[in-house]
């Protein structure tokens, strides 16, 4: 929300000067900080520990990029996501013509996910750099595009309900961005501070500032993975967090407004805390799903194709749960006589379903459902 203030009646504003907080109450914290250290050291371990762990966890991203999207007002689903991929794999000139904008935004979101944990992963630094560029990619397409991508806001911007005209949370002025986003990478650099501690004040600190128009709450949590990842509290990148601050939104924007109103971040960290833990929990449910799928699949796989490529197609599909046939073809590396003949048995099988029968140049959409029942309940 960025236009002009209508009712500021009730509204908080940034704590100016209160960033980083000169001390916290460790009795209350002490506890709540164990725990999540415990629960993420053990999801972390078994994530890493799993067989095909970066195939099978995947989908927790589409997922989150759904939960984050859906935050702000952009609904779209994850079988519309992995749609969108299939259509830019298969080299279609404008992938997102079709797209509704909430769908191509989700899809963007989970992409950016994708393209800042592989720089991360070449060397990049986690900084200013790689937080613009991100939004930048972020608001590429659509209403983003007029919202200065990449570069911090100009004009004073507020928090609250658009349609009522009420201004719930005023945040930092743009003059104050410029040298309050590099203290707050000093923090989240500071290596005297535990990880998970930097993680949850990073956060609140990114979403008071409020640093970019547009877009804050989906860059402010996808930095929650990338410094979880980064900071070195995850071996790898697999832990979302957006699916618990949607289901408890207002409670997450209100621990966030009492940061700034009345100094209570150790309300908020308890809060972010308890988040990682129930998330902690879903996401390994998800993923057990998953992996018990993958292993249900195998057998079939093996018995429908009688191939010896049944491994490395039970792996695309669990990859592109869309796909368009002439991709499979492309990219599998099968010899393209046999894997027409893989994706139409599986057809035949009913494990892959017809989305779209072949029709002039284009060739037929499938759809793996049962990974999709998985990620959409
Ligand atoms: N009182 C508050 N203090 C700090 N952060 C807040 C507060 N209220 C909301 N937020 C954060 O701001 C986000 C929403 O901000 P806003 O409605 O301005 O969206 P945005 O900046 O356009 O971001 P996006 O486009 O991702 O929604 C919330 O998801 C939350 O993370």
């Amino acid at each position: 929300m960025s236009d002009k203030a209508s009712n500021l009646s009730d509204a908080v504003t940034y704590h100016y000067g209160r960033f980083p907080p000169d001390s916290l109450d460790w009795e209350k914290l002490f506890r709540p900080m164990e725990e999540a250290s415990r629960t993420l050291a053990r999801y972390d371990a078994k994530m890493t520990g799993m067989v095909n762990a970066a195939l099978l966890v995947a989908p927790l991203r589409a997922q989150d990029a759904v939960a984050s999207s859906r935050m702000e007002g952009t609904i779209a689903t994850i079988g519309e996501i992995y749609r969108l991929q299939a259509d830019e794999d298969s080299g279609s000139r404008n992938p997102y013509k079709e797209a509704r904008n909430d769908t191509i935004e989700t899809y963007l979101y989970s992409r950016v996910m994708n393209e800042a944990q592989a720089l991360l992963s070449q060397g990049s630094p986690l900084n200013e750099h790689l937080v613009r560029t991100a939004h930048q990619h972020l608001l590429s397409f659509g209403r983003g595009a007029a919202k200065n991508p990449g570069s911090y806001k100009t004009e004073q911007n507020f928090i609250g309900s658009e349609r009522r005209g009420k201004i719930s949370f005023v945040p930092a002025r743009p003059d104050f961005v410029v040298p309050a986003m590099g203290e707050l990478f000093k923090y989240i650099n500071d290596p005297t501070i535990s990880p998970i501690l930097r993680t949850a004040i990073a956060h609140v600190e990114f979403e008071a500032l409020h640093p970019f128009q547009d877009g804050n709450g989906r860059i402010g949590r996808m930095l929650i993975t990338l410094m979880l990842w980064k900071l070195g509290v995850l071996e790898e990148p697999y832990f979302y967090v957006s699916g618990y601050f949607e289901d408890h939104r207002d409670e997450y924007i209100e621990k966030m407004r009492a940061v700034s109103k009345d100094g209570d971040w150790e309300g908020w960290i308890i809060f972010f805390l308890e988040a990682l833990q129930e998330q902690a929990k879903a996401n390994t449910k998800t993923v057990d799903s998953i992996f018990e799928l993958y292993n249900l699949m195998r057998k079939a796989f093996r018995e429908v194709l009688k191939t010896q490529y049944h491994d490395q197609v039970l792996d695309f599909v669990f990859s592109k749960p869309f796909f368009y046939n002439n991709t499979f073809i492309k990219t599998s590396k099968i010899p393209a006589a046999t894997a027409r003949v893989i994706s139409k048995r599986l057809a035949d099988a009913n494990i892959l379903r017809v989305v779209a029968a072949p029709s002039g140049r284009r060739a037929a959409l499938y759809a793996f459902g049962p990974l999709l029942e998985i990620l959409e309940t």
